[in-house]
């Protein structure tokens, strides 16, 4: 049978890792897709970088349109990144009968919904498996792996660059600032590198496993955030003497009341694997009713392993391009036309355990003071701490655990303990997840 003829967009990080896989492992992916895989179109803004990568025997152009249009193209690779051009290439695509594949996960978290109705409509495919935890074939198992359970919840460390920079401080003592810069050199963080530091690209993708694992319209706008540009080291510090690591979690549960979409700082008990996930390294945890809790691993973002996913997706939508629309893997792991009107949590209604980190001034009934205000908002203390009185300041750091209590709760009782004329500058508020 003919190659399968493809175009990609892009010449980066990701693209550079599709082209050296698709040549180096040729044999092997043509054998699994039952037809070769051509990369027969690129397009770059710097012709010399395109030839680098591809050589002179790829149609190089200058115009990602003409990727997009190309008669002889089946499958165009969207590795541009952003939201536009990306949007109007991948509308394009589909428009002129071409399934896509992209790694993009702010396109598709943005503009998912109007992508998939797009090819939806098109009878063509978009799969994203390197949109989300790089290497990790976590797509595929929520689609597919996993399609008899009924999803409880996902909780993940799915962003490299900030995985890497908390490794970074708490193995090495880096600055935050040297952690992150490395990790650009290593081309794990995106264009603009906030987007990793503040947990934007973590909500993305939960955004996309949430819609995929309780079949639900994909809903950004949900999505409470909070990256790791404010942690300090003495919470990672206090944290570990709890028997806690912190990592910054995507999390999102189905509960009675409705879904939870949430990316923040978490502690998670140091016995847990996942505690464990270092560098780059990411991993999801998926808990569904029949098979339990399923834990997947790899590395989270990186030329290679993100090219891996992309060539996965190729090698899928190859193997079914025949296939009749209908009786494909459904974008969205549910059918269009089976997606569930279930409410979107606010933070507010979170119910979990919290690390509380107060400064306060060593006198007589400080701690009386501050667990009457807990104890008024029905928290209940679990474990508490504090430090050694700093000399100068004769101010010290208490450190609460508390039992699960609703968030709600927390933030009235911490706005009130701040108004204690003992009490100075912010309570750290971190929330924390046992993954049981
Ligand atoms: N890096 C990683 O480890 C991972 C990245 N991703 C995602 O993959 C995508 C690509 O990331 P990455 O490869 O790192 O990004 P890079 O910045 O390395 O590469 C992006 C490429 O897109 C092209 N490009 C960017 N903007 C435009 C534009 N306006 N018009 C035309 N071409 C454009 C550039 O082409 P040129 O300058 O040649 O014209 C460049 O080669 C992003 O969506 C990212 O989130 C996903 C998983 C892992
Ligand atoms: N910037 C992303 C790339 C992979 O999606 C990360 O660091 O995880």
């Amino acid at each position: 049978m003919k190659p399968i003829k493809i175009g990609i967009a892009g010449t980066g990080v990701v693209a550079s890792g599709v082209v050296k896989v698709l040549q180096r492992n040729q044999e092997e992916i043509t054998r699994r897709a039952g037809r070769g895989i051509e990369v027969a179109v690129v397009s770059s803004r710097t012709r010399a970088k395109a030839e680098a990568l591809v050589g002179q025997n790829v149609l190089i152009v200058d115009d990602i349109m003409d990727v997009a249009r190309h008669p002889d193209i089946d499958i165009v690779v969207e590795t541009m990144g952003g939201y536009e051009p990306a949007r109007s290439f991948v509308l394009e695509a589909i428009a002129h009968g071409k399934h896509v594949v992209t790694a993009n996960k702010a396109l598709l978290a943005e503009h998912g919904n109007e992508i998939f109705a797009a090819a939806q409509a098109k009878g063509v495919t978009v799969v994203f498996e390197a949109a989300v935890a790089g290497g990790i074939p976590v797509i595929k198992s929520l689609r597919e792996g996993l399609s008899a359970n009924r999803i409880e919840w996902i909780a993940g460390i799915i962003n490299g660059t900030t995985n890497f920079i908390l490794t970074q401080m708490r193995e090495k003592g880096w600055t935050f600032t040297d952690a992150l810069k490395v990790a650009q050199e290593l081309g794990y963080a995106e264009a603009d590198p906030t987007f990793d530091v503040e947990g934007v690209d973590a909500a993305h993708k939960i955004t996309l496993m949430s819609a995929l694992a309780f079949g639900v319209p994909i809903n950004f706008k949900a999505a409470s955030i909070e990256g790791i540009s404010q942690l300090a080291a003495t919470d990672i510090t206090y944290a570990e003497k709890f028997g806690y690591r912190i990592k910054l979690l995507g999390i999102t549960k189905r509960t009675p009341e409705g879904i939870e979409l949430r990316v923040h700082p978490t502690l998670i008990p140091d016995s847990r694997l996942i505690a464990n996930v270092n560098g780059v390294m990411n991993a999801v945890l998926v808990k569904g009713d029949a098979v339990g809790a399923t834990l997947y691993y790899g590395a989270g973002a990186g030329a290679e392993p993100t090219g891996s996913s992309v060539i996965a997706d190729l090698i899928d939508v190859t193997r079914t391009i025949t296939a009749d629309p209908e009786h494909r893997v459904p974008h969205l792991a549910f059918q269009p036309d089976a997606l569930a009107n279930i409410p979107m949590l606010p933070l507010s209604s979170v119910k979990t355990r919290y690390y509380l980190r107060l400064t306060v001034q060593d006198r007589t009934g400080v701690l009386a003071d501050i667990t009457r205000i807990l104890a008024n908002h029905d928290i209940s203390v679990d474990a508490m701490l504090q430090t050694e009185v700093d000399d100068a300041t004769q101010q010290t750091h208490i450190v609460i655990m508390t039992h699960v209590s609703l968030e709600a709760s927390i933030d009235t009782a911490v706005l009130q303990i701040k108004t204690l004329d003992t009490v100075s500058g912010e309570v750290v508020k971190l929330r924390v997840e046992e993954l049981g």
